[in-house]
C-alpha cells in the first residue's frame, strides 16, 4: 500500500507547524561556514542534515535542487539520499529537477525521482506538452510543479510572448488581437485543464512578478503555487504572498534556500538558519493576516 499522497503530507505538515514555508537545499562546497570549510562533501551532508533538524520546526516542506548534487560528480545522489534520511517521512520533499522530456525518458526521469529517489514531487517543465509532463502526473500520489513564470530576468524572453491560446477560444474559431494571450498564462489555462483530468498538479511563479502571479492565482484559484524568488532574487515577501494566496489564505509554498542556508557564516550556522526560517515563517503568516 502507498503512503500519503504529497498533498496529504503537505496539508498536515503545514497545518502542524503553521507554515507556508518550503526550506530550498543548495549547497555549495565553496560557501558552507567556516567551521566546514574544507571538510568536502563530507561536511556538506552534514551542513544539510544540521539545517534540516534546525529548521523542521517551521517548514512545510523541503526543496532540494537536483544541480547542486549533480555538480558534486558521481556520488552526488548517494549525498542527497544522506540528507534526505535526515527529513522525517511526514514532511514532503520536492525534487527541484526541472524535467521534461519526451515520453518515453519523461517517464524514465519520473522513475528516478519519484522510485529511486523517493520524493514526493517534482518541478516539471512544459515546453514539450502535454507528454512530456503526463509521466509525472501518472503518479497520482505524487505531484508535478510546472513552471510557469519563473522568478529570472529572463523570464520575460519566451513566457510573455503572445500567444493565440486554443484555451481562449474554441477550436477552429478565428482568433483577433484580443485573444492573444502571454505564454506562461497559456500554460496556467493549459494545466488547469490537466488538473481537472489528473488533481495532482501545481505551478511554479515567481515572488519577483507578483502581478504576474496575481494573475495566474486567477485563472487557478486551486493549484498549488511554488513560489520562490523571496530574499537573494529581491521578491518581496508581502506583495508576493498576498498575490498568491488561494480564498482559503493557503494554497501557496514560498521556497527559500540561501537566505536560509547561509544566514550564518560562522559557527552559529544552524542556529542562524532555524531562526531565519522561524522569522520567514512568521513573515508569511502576518502576510496571510494570520
Ligand atoms: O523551480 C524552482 O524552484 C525555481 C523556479 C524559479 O522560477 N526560480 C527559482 O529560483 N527556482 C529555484 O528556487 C531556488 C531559489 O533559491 P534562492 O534564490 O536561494 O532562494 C533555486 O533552487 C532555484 O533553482
Amino acid at each position: 500500500m502507498s503512503g500519503p499522497s504529497f498533498l496529504e503530507k503537505w496539508q498536515q505538515a503545514s497545518g502542524d507547524r503553521q507554515s507556508l514555508l518550503c526550506v530550498g537545499l543548495d549547497p555549495e562546497l565553496e560557501r558552507l561556514p567556516k567551521p566546514l570549510q574544507g571538510g568536502g562533501p563530507e561536511a556538506l551532508v552534514r551542513f544539510c542534515r544540521e539545517i534540516v533538524e534546525a529548521t523542521l520546526p517551521y517548514a512545510c516542506a523541503y526543496k532540494p535542487n537536483l544541480a547542486f548534487f549533480e555538480a558534486l560528480g558521481p556520488q552526488g545522489w548517494s549525498l542527497l539520499r544522506e540528507i534526505l534520511a535526515a527529513i522525517p517521512s511526514e514532511v514532503p520533499v520536492i525534487a527541484d529537477a526541472k524535467r521534461g522530456d519526451i515520453g518515453h525518458t519523461a517517464r524514465a526521469y519520473a522513475v528516478a525521482i519519484f522510485e529511486q529517489l523517493g520524493c514526493d514531487a517534482v518541478t516539471v517543465q512544459p515546453y514539450l506538452g502535454y507528454d512530456g509532463v503526463q509521466p509525472f502526473l501518472a503518479y497520482r500520489e505524487k505531484l508535478a510543479f510546472i513552471l510557469c513564470r519563473t522568478s529570472n530576468p529572463g523570464a520575460r524572453d519566451f513566457q510573455d510572448l503572445l500567444v493565440r491560446s486554443s484555451a481562449a477560444g474554441a477550436e477552429g474559431e478565428e482568433t483577433s488581437d484580443s485573444q492573444l494571450t502571454p505564454l506562461y498564462l497559456a500554460v496556467a489555462e493549459r494545466v488547469r485543464q490537466w488538473q481537472e483530468r489528473h488533481g495532482n498538479c501545481g505551478l511554479v511563479a515567481g515572488a519577483t512578478y507578483p502581478r504576474e502571479l496575481a494573475a495566474i492565482r486567477e485563472r487557478c484559484p486551486t493549484l498549488p503555487l511554488l513560489v520562490p524568488g523571496v530574499g537573494t532574487q529581491g521578491g518581496e515577501l508581502e506583495v508576493a504572498v498576498r498575490a498568491g494566496l488561494d480564498e482559503y489564505g493557503g494554497g501557496i509554498l514560498v521556497a527559500v534556500s540561501r537566505a536560509i542556508l547561509y544566514a550564518g557564516a560562522g559557527s552559529d550556522y544552524a542556529l542562524a538558519a532555524g531562526e531565519a526560517a522561524r522569522r520567514l515563517r512568521d513573515a508569511i503568516n502576518q502576510a496571510r493576516g494570520s
